[in-house]
């Protein structure tokens, strides 16, 4: 199924909370929705799961417009953070749910209900628990559940809202490959919001980052690291090593940066900001460089360098230890980033917000 949105806008007490929002997710397509605390992800789920009416736009899914359809009409999959499983009915009973409580006429038999819970008992691993009641299940497996429940009805899209926001860092780990083959086995059209970017990057074919109700991008985890639309994403991605500089034909240039191993950008002539990584910059020696090397610790793997700038900013620098040139504190080094994102100071957000030149 593929969905279509078109300039949807939504406020909430005068609030825009999505501001035109353009989106085209693909037949079988797993998209992620990727951005920080209020961004409007929520939103945008809940008004495609038909939970929330937007002010103005259209939602097309498969050809059918689904404004006019209610949620129940929609036939859609809806998995939450805290998934409430029913406490009194087994695992199996859980995900037969949907199925049962269909209106007579609509209803399958008994016997297929039972095939089609099997199906996803194993497709899903969890055939060992399908006695059990929720209470004797980890949070893990109550998500595997609760994804069983949504899929038993085969829902044309599936939305996943956080679904493992609950679960600690290995579990989530785990069950994001897991997710990633049932949706290779079912096809079906899923959105997954989350705000942790390795999640939202390991499982997803496209990543949407969302900010201030709009989107800012759309790619894959090499476009929005290497080329972030905008400083937000930027910063998002994790620039944070931000460097006033001069744009100059499309080149970066400031005191003890060299930065002729970047793209040449079409920003315009004048002040621009240029957003580094600290594990993509190269120091090479330099006494005319005003870079002085303050500050080298090991952590076995890396050297966590601290560079101190005229003005007395600071800047963090990377290097992996075993592969890393020998420095020496005190020594003056010019900086020579391998990526970087370049903005003009005109460019949206960036001469908003105050310079920062440490992590
Ligand atoms: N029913 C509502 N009434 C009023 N304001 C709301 C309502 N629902 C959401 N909001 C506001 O809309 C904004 C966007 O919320 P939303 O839940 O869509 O963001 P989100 O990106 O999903 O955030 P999170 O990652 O914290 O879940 C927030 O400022 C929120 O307070």
């Amino acid at each position: 199924m593929t969905i279509t949105i078109k300039g949807l806008t939504k406020s909430f007490d005068d609030t825009p909370v999505l501001r035109g929002i353009d989106l085209t997710v693909r037949d079988g397509e797993l998209l992620a929705l990727l951005g920080p605390s209020g961004s409007g992800k929520t939103t945008l789920l809940r008004i495609i799961a038909g939970l929330e009416w937007p002010d103005a736009g259209q939602l097309v899914v498969a050809g059918e417009d689904w404004l006019a359809l209610s949620a129940q009409q929609r036939r859609i999959g809806f998995v939450f953070q805290h998934y409430a499983l029913f406490p009194h009915m087994t695992v199996r009973d859980n995900i037969a749910f949907g199925l049962s409580v269909r209106p007579r006429a609509a209803r399958p038999g008994n016997a297929e209900i039972a095939q089609t819970v099997d199906e996803l008992l194993n497709l899903l691993q969890i055939e060992h628990l399908a006695d059990r009641h929720p209470a004797q299940l980890s949070g893990g497996q109550r998500q595997r559940v609760a994804l069983g429940r949504a899929l038993a009805i085969r829902p044309s899209v599936l939305l996943l809202d956080e679904p493992f926001g609950a679960l600690d860092a290995a579990i989530r780990r785990d069950l994001r490959r897991w997710l990633r083959e049932v949706h290779e086995k079912t096809g079906s059209t899923t959105i997954f919001v989350t705000h942790d970017q390795e999640e939202a990057f390991e499982l997803a074919d496209r990543v949407v980052v969302m900010g201030d109700g709009e989107i800012l991008q759309i790619g894959t985890a090499d476009d929005l690291y290497d080329a972030p639309a905008c400083p937000f994403v930027a910063r998002f991605m994790g620039a944070v090593v931000e460097l006033p500089v001069n744009i100059s034909d499309g080149r970066a240039t400031a005191r003890g940066l060299d930065a002729s191993a970047l793209p040449v950008t079409s920003a315009p002539d004048g002040p621009g900001r240029l957003f580094l990584r600290p594990d993509s910059i190269a120091l090479i020696p330099d006494p005319a460089s005003p870079w002085q090397l303050s500050r080298k610790i090991s952590t076995g793997a890396d050297l966590r360098l601290t560079l101190l700038g005229p003005e007395g900013q600071e800047i963090p620098v990377d290097l992996p230890r075993r592969s890393a040139p020998p420095v020496e504190i005190s020594q003056t080094y010019r900086l020579r980033p391998s990526v970087g994102a370049l903005f003009s100071d005109d460019a949206a957000g960036a001469a908003a917000t105050p310079i920062r030149l440490s992590a």
